[in-house]
């Protein structure tokens, strides 16, 4: 009797040495290596340029390999983008906001991957295109002209256009920039549900103090993949030394207690176990001060 051939369950995504070259010659990624199971969130972290869009826009298929590969479910990157299974949420400055369209129908492209030629919306498209919009807290907003709305709203719109696309993989750059406190909560519960459906999640940030508190799994960027894994691992004082180097200041890690401090300018960034404290310039240590909503964002960010 033949044994069948034992199925492995498909990791999440898979980059395996990937280099992109941009036309101009500059080479923005070499040898990047990581993966991600699946039922994940995971951070893209690192310095402005390090090249966590680059990243994302070669999991897209956006910008050719100069080598390496990205399996993503199990098969290569491009079935996998061909089944509409991956849905990217660009940074704001990606998208013409003067392009008069309605909310309604950017969320309904993410459907069109699953229509005919000639785009002719189902009811359950329509369906599909209301249930996300329910999702992000946006339905009131449907006929509004999408350049008429807030970041945190053009945000959530991009979220739902995601998920009615019904995208396994999801990958975010910089979702938290320009959105307020209660908007980010809203988008890591979501994102958090969506991990709990299996889901895989990849999200880049600038904002370091919310990472340990949501991301199961950090990916330290710059120029490569200098550590990845899951974030209690990974998330050292070391790896954000090599990440962020000497410009390391200005924010202090700390999960939910993160909080800014005038007094803390030179800060290091320091963890003891689970409980992180800050030295500051003049070489006196403290713990963090609770201060929850505060955002922090790492230097250089825009
Ligand atoms: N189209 C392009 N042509 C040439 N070089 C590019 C192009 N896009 C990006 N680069 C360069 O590649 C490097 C990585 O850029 P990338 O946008 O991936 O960084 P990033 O980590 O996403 O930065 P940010 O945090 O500012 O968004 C940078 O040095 C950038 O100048």
């Amino acid at each position: 009797m033949r044994m069948g051939r034992v199925k492995r369950s498909p990791q999440g995504l898979v980059v395996t040495d990937v280099t992109v070259s941009y036309r101009n010659g500059h080479t923005a990624l070499r040898h990047a290596s990581f993966s991600v199971p699946k039922g994940t969130i995971t951070a893209l972290v690192g310095v402005n340029g390090a090249g966590k869009s680059t990243l994302f826009k070669a999991i897209m298929g956006f910008v050719p390999l100069s080598g390496g590969s990205v399996e993503i479910l199990g098969m290569p990157a491009r079935e996998a983008l061909r089944k509409n299974l991956v849905a990217y949420v660009p940074q704001a400055e990606e998208v013409d906001w003067s392009f008069p369209v309605l909310v309604e129908d950017v969320v309904m492209m993410g459907r069109y991957g699953h229509m005919n030629f000639l785009r002719m919306p189902s009811r359950r498209d329509r369906q599909m295109v209301t249930e996300a919009l329910r999702r992000v807290n946006m339905e009131a907003f449907r006929k509004r002209q999408i350049g008429e709305l807030s970041g945190g709203q053009r945000k959530r719109v991009f979220l739902a256009r995601a998920l009615a696309q019904e995208g396994q993989v999801i990958l975010l750059d910089e979702p938290f920039t320009g959105v307020d406190v209660t908007t980010e909560e809203q988008i890591v519960a979501l994102l958090k549900s969506l991990r709990d459906e299996g889901r895989v999640m990849l999200v880049s940030t600038h904002n370091l103090g919310s990472v340990p508190a949501f991301c199961d799994r950090t990916v330290f960027v710059k120029g490569t993949v200098i550590a990845h894994g899951r974030t209690e691992d990974t998330f050292t004082e070391a790896n954000l030394e090599k990440a962020f180097g000497g410009v390391l200041r200005h924010f202090i890690l700390g999960g939910a207690d993160l909080h800014a401090d005038d007094d803390a300018r030179q800060v290091r960034v320091m963890t003891d176990d689970e409980r992180p404290f800050v030295t500051y310039g003049d070489g006196t240590t403290g713990t963090v001060r609770a201060k929850p909503r505060e955002r922090v964002d790492a230097p250089g960010a825009s």
